[in-house]
């Protein structure tokens, strides 16, 4: 089917705000606000945590909790609300493989292969067992991307055959009539140079037909745990020689390639950081607990573009990026660069400083 004429599958829904994301607010945050005399913070926070958030899957352990969530999008459904459960899928062998921060707890070398592929089964047994719910999976972020732009990483050139064909088996798999999906894609200051759109294209569009073209599979999610603008007029200084300077013009660049190869993809791009336009990044490249960051614009799929689906919250702001800590052994250079905020704890662990950047500078203000 051609992208232009396939309905939006999500169309006015909301995105469920999970007690995970709520919790670290209000048990964490908020004191800690509190404590530091912002009582109009601490106040503004308990706003954040009613705003849906994907919640990741970063390892085996965390798929039990599915069904908590999803018997509490039955009862708020049942009682009126329109949610859908957002969810991330991430927990690749050899994950984050051009990079240190966020590398997981499976490897090809320790059966990864095949406990990947049970993740993904107990992911789609959850996901069975709640045939009223809508789930919005965005599948392994930083992946495929990597694996336009980092094959010269050795560990991504080891990982290349296994991330294609697990995904192939993640998207196969997680091809249900409750699901919708979108692939990671990276974003404009990733793919989005003239030298790496068509071969991004290709490999996006190699994959979902080579997955046999699975219905569930929606097109592309950009900008994950990015900072890039959704709609900028003036292409900031760092994205110098890209014209595709922000995921608007991006997503726009991408989906005629796609389209053109059999994927009539469509877009979600992640919001939840980009509020302050330009950023605060020395390079373009700088991906790491960004400093002067705010969150952006809330989660809805009412946007300004047929392409885009919504603009969502993938990235939970105040989850961090990466350890400052040099002794680390996830300990990557990119997250002590100057315009890293520090000290940072372990990616995926609450960063309370960023938590109260990103509200500070929040736009639109909470
Ligand atoms: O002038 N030209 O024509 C020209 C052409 C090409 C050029 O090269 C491009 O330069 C880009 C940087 O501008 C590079 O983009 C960066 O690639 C990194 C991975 O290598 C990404 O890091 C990931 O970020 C994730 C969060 O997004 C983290 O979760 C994850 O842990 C972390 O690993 C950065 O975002 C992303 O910005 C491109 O590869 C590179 O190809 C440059 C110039
Ligand atoms: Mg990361």
């Amino acid at each position: 089917p051609a992208a232009t004429n396939s309905a939006n599958p999500i169309a006015g829904k909301s995105f469920y705000a999970n007690p995970y994301y709520s919790s670290e607010i209000v048990s964490l945050a908020a004191p800690s606000l509190s404590a530091a005399g912002s009582a109009a913070l601490a106040a503004k926070a308990t706003n954040v945590a009613k705003v849906g958030t994907f919640y990741w899957l970063d390892v085996r352990a965390k798929v039990s909790t599915i069904a908590t969530f999803a018997k509490d999008v039955q009862a708020k459904n049942a009682a009126g609300a329109n949610l859908v459960l957002p969810l991330v899928v991430y927990d690749l062998p050899e994950r984050d493989c051009a990079a240190l921060a966020s590398n997981g707890e499976l490897s090809l070398a320790n059966n990864g292969a095949a406990l990947y592929q049970g993740y993904i089964d107990d992911i789609a047994a959850q996901i069975n067992a709640f045939p009223d719910v809508q789930f919005v999976l965005v599948i392994e972020p930083d992946s495929l991307a990597n694996l336009v732009t980092n094959l010269n990483v050795q560990k991504c050139a080891n990982a290349a055959t296994a991330y294609k064909t697990l995904t192939q088996y993640a998207i196969k798999t997680l091809n249900l009539k409750n699901v919708v999906m979108y692939l990671d894609a990276g974003h404009a200051g990733w793919l989005g140079w003239t030298a790496n759109l068509t071969p991004a294209a290709q490999l996006f569009a190699q994959l979902y037909k080579d997955a046999g073209s699975p219905a569930a599979v929606r097109g592309l999610a950009t900008n994950v745990a990015n900072y890039n603008a959704w709609s900028i007029s003036t292409c900031p200084s760092y994205t110098q020689g890209n014209a595709v300077c922000d995921e608007k013009k991006y997503v726009n660049a991408l989906a005629p390639l796609l389209q053109a190869q059999g994927f009539p993809a469509h877009f979600i791009t992640d919001t939840g950081r980009n509020g302050v336009q330009p950023t605060k990044q020395q390079a373009w490249g700088d991906w790491c607990n960004v400093i002067g960051t705010g969150f952006g614009i809330r989660p809805s799929t009412s946007t300004d573009d047929p392409l885009l689906d919504a603009y969502v919250w993938v990235k939970p702001g105040g989850e961090c990026d990466g350890t400052s800590n040099t002794t680390a052994v996830r300990y990557d250079a990119h997250c002590g660069l100057d315009d890293a905020l520090k000290p940072a704890p372990e990616a995926g662990s609450w960063f309370q400083a960023y938590f109260a950047q990103l509200l500070t500078n929040a736009n639109p203000a909470f």
